[in-house]
């Protein structure tokens, strides 16, 4: 489902012409399959949001491929990356970018909104992802009216508008109290178990990596694949 080959990655920082090249990402080899739930875990600065971002295509890789759903993402344009975007992956990020101007409801059927549907089909359908997350009741707040957490579960309703097939989320349940972290990852498994969805999760949180079938671990930009088989770690270097 996601594939990465050979990836490195750098960025270049400084004044132009005056650029410092600060490599963060080397030789990552990486297969996600369908339907599985995978957790990425590291120190800060190890390169993890780096990873997810060349996973969104928001950043391209200096070098190496990228195949998701099957298709080459590499040398996608600009306009066909928002395309797949829209068809193919939802996003549960750190910063909830929520529309200030816009409420709760109006925020989470956005995507609904893009893809043309009716108005009776999108108020049922962002309804009832709403209820999901537990935050119907504030369904005509604005996000400035709204916690922290309850503007994350609003932004997750969104992301899992339009049931892509891939979830990539950077601290999903980094706002949220125990029992809305417990309710977020319960709707993650079953959207797992249901639908298939396959997950990649940036967590620095032991509840989060609990539900996934695989750990994989960045050092100073290397991957460290950790195979968990009856409790019997072992590590292998790419
Ligand atoms: N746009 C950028 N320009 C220059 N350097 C960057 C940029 N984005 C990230 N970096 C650098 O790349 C390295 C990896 O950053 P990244 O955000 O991927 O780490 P991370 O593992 O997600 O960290 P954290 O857990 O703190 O979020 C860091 O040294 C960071 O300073």
């Amino acid at each position: 489902m996601i594939e990465m080959i050979q990836i490195n990655h750098q960025f270049a920082i400084g004044k132009k012409g005056k650029e410092r090249v600060v490599p963060v990402l080397h030789d990552i080899d990486l297969h996600v399959k369908q339907s599985e739930i995978v957790a990425i875990v590291g120190r800060s600065g190890s390169g993890k949001s780096t990873l997810l971002n060349l996973m969104s295509g928001y950043i391209r890789p200096t070098s190496g491929s990228i195949r998701l759903a099957g298709q080459d993402v590499t040398g996608l344009s600009e306009g066909d990356w928002a395309n797949f975007r829209l068809a193919h992956l939802g996003f549960m990020f750190q910063s909830f970018q929520l529309i200030p101007s816009m409420t709760a409801f109006e925020n989470a059927e956005l995507p609904l909104v893009l893809k043309g549907l009716p108005v009776a089909q999108r108020k049922k359908r962002a309804m009832e992802l709403l209820e999901q997350v537990g935050i119907a009741e504030y369904a005509g707040h604005y996000p400035g009216e709204l916690s922290g957490g309850q503007q994350q579960r609003v932004s997750v309703a969104r992301s899992l508008m339009l049931n892509p097939p891939i979830v990539l989320a950077d601290e999903p349940t980094g706002s949220l109290d125990s029992d809305n972290e417990h309710q977020l990852l319960a709707l993650i498994r079953h959207l797992n178990q249901d639908r298939g969805t396959t997950f990649v999760l940036i967590t620095h949180d032991d509840q989060v990596a609990s539900i996934a079938h695989r750990t994989i671990t960045l050092r100073d930009g290397h991957l460290l694949n950790a195979v968990h088989k009856g409790g019997v770690h072992a590590y292998e270097t790419h």
